[in-house]
């Protein structure tokens, strides 16, 4: 990057790269029992519970490394009783949805089109979008499954989600990539969103008598310091949650294996 200094330039403007989200909020949607507490939880701990409160609802805070990027990822692992009906706790909050159905169950299946329906709705037109992503959970019961892989796919090229199956009781790494890659397309929609941003505007320098002036280096005023990389929030707003100061703690009840 040139910075040209010593030459006075008219609204030069010089953009820099995209900054990355400092903050990324995952919203974990899907009806009752598919796995969300139990993903939420593996990609947290690196664990998986089997045994869980399901009218809890809380928000954790966990700092991350994506691509060489640091990122404070909040995970709102939702307790939606009656589907996608008071959603705006979440809806206005959320970087990035998962919606999670079981592939063991047709009924989480339909029921996860509820909730495409209700982000999908809210999120169109919004710059930068809130990225979803599709999950079929469970795929450790591959016998029982009901859900086929092509119709979980279809279903998300249909809402132009990505999509995955998983097993929140098989590899942490399988979880984590889905949570990476929620981050990773959080970061494309905001560099896709980002307005062209001037580095610096420099003012026109009246014409100068280099006979009278003292000293070259004294008609210049220098140039600020560009700008250091900064990250960025992508969402500031406060998640609501049924309990207050969400800690890890809350495990402390759950049979962790
Ligand atoms: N076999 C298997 N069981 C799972 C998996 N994920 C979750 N479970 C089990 O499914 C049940 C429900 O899991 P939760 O994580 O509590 O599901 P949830 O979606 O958070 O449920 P609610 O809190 O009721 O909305 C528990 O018995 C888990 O042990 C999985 O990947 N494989």
């Amino acid at each position: 990057m040139s910075l040209m200094f010593g030459k006075a330039r008219t609204c030069n403007i010089v953009t820099v790269p995209e900054h990355e989200p400092a903050e990324c909020n995952v919203v974990v949607l899907g009806v009752m029992g598919v796995g969300k507490s139990a993903l939420t939880v593996k990609f947290l701990t690196k664990r998986f519970i089997s045994e869980y409160d399901p009218n809890l609802e809380d928000t954790y805070s966990t700092e991350e490394i994506v691509d060489q990027q640091p990122v404070h990822v909040r995970v709102m692992d939702t307790a939606d009783q009656h589907g996608p009906v008071n959603c705006e706790r979440y809806l206005g909050w959320a970087s990035a949805f998962l919606i999670v159905y079981s592939i063991e169950s047709q009924r989480s299946f339909e029921g996860c089109q509820q909730y495409l329906e209700a982000v999908t709705l809210y999120t169109k037109g919004l710059q930068p979008e809130a990225p979803v992503l599709l999950i079929g959970n469970k795929v450790d019961m591959e016998r029982y499954r009901q859900v086929s892989k092509t119709d979980g796919s279809a279903l998300a090229s249909r809402y132009g989600c990505l999509f995955f199956e998983v097993s929140a009781c098989l590899d942490f790494l399988s979880v984590q990539h889905i949570f990476h890659e929620a981050i990773r397309e959080v970061r494309r929609e905001t560099e896709r969103n980002m307005p062209m941003r001037p580095l610096f505007i420099a003012e026109d320098k009246p014409v100068i008598n280099l006979s009278s002036a003292p000293s070259l280096t004294a008609c210049y005023k220098e140039l600020p310091a560009p700008a250091t990389a900064k990250l960025v929030t992508v969402k500031s707003s406060r998640a609501q949650s049924k309990r207050r100061a969400p800690t890890l703690t809350l495990l402390k009840g759950f049979k962790i294996f």
